[in-house]
């Protein structure tokens, strides 16, 4: 039994969270519940001010985190926009568990771009090791949005248009201050490119995940 620790692909760390679900029976919502816990706790200590802050999110997983995300920071007292950026028939099992509980905390889950002007802190929610094309149309001037806001960006797990093996420019990529990644770094993001797109790296959660 050998204790993981290392850089890892897309596919290796979607294994690894395979493996941590259907083998040692920890569920999915609890990986992300872990997750946003701790980026949240970056966001508590590195940016104690920010009170409005914008969540970027897309339809899968990554944005699940962030709505997840959301719910803490409100719990937090801070004011939280979901900005909701991804193909609502596309949404992720979890994705839609979490825009569930957002409803029940009325957090707001918005489509328009508005708030990025208006925000102390975005958090970018889009694409986590998920992505597989280029990113194009909506998403592309979405990123570009968040690109020339003037407030510090988070990345949740892996700046959205980033590509997690190589740390390639997929089109384009979110410019973040820091990135939360999670259980292992990913080898994109230890480029020289991956690094300038990641801002700070925090490897967070780290499960501890065996394998035989
Ligand atoms: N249980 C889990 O699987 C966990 C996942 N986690 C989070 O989930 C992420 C992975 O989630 P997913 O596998 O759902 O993937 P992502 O959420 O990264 O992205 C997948 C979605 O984006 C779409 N997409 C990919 N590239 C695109 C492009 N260029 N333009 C438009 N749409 C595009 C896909 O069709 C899919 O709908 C991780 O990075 C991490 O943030 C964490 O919550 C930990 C637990
Ligand atoms: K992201």
């Amino acid at each position: 039994m050998t204790l993981m620790s290392k850089l890892v692909t897309a596919a290796e760390m979607k294994h690894y969270d395979q493996f941590t679900i259907q083998t040692i029976g920890i569920p999915s919502l609890v990986l992300m519940e872990r997750a946003s816990l701790a980026v949240r706790d970056v966001i508590l200590h590195d940016y104690p001010d920010a009170q409005q802050i914008s969540i970027v999110t897309g339809s899968g997983n990554n944005g699940g985190d962030g709505l997840c995300l959301g719910r803490l920071l409100q719990i937090a007292g801070k004011h939280v926009t979901i900005i909701e950026v991804g193909n609502p028939a596309h949404r992720s099992e979890e994705h839609l568990a979490q825009a569930h509980i957002c409803d029940y905390y009325h957090i707001p889950q918005v489509t328009s771009l508005a708030s990025l002007a208006t925000a102390d802190l975005i958090v970018d929610a889009i694409f986590g090791i998920g992505i597989d094309r280029e990113v194009k149309a909506s998403y592309a001037t979405t990123i570009e949005a968040i690109n020339t806001a003037a407030a510090p960006v988070i990345a949740v797990d892996v700046p959205s248009g980033i590509n997690t093996d190589t740390g390639a420019v997929m089109g384009v990529a979110v410019k973040a201050d820091s990135t939360v990644t999670f259980a292992f770094n990913k080898v994109g993001l230890t480029t020289k490119n991956g690094q300038q797109y990641a801002g700070r790296v925090i490897v967070a959660d780290d499960m501890g995940t065996y394998e035989n």
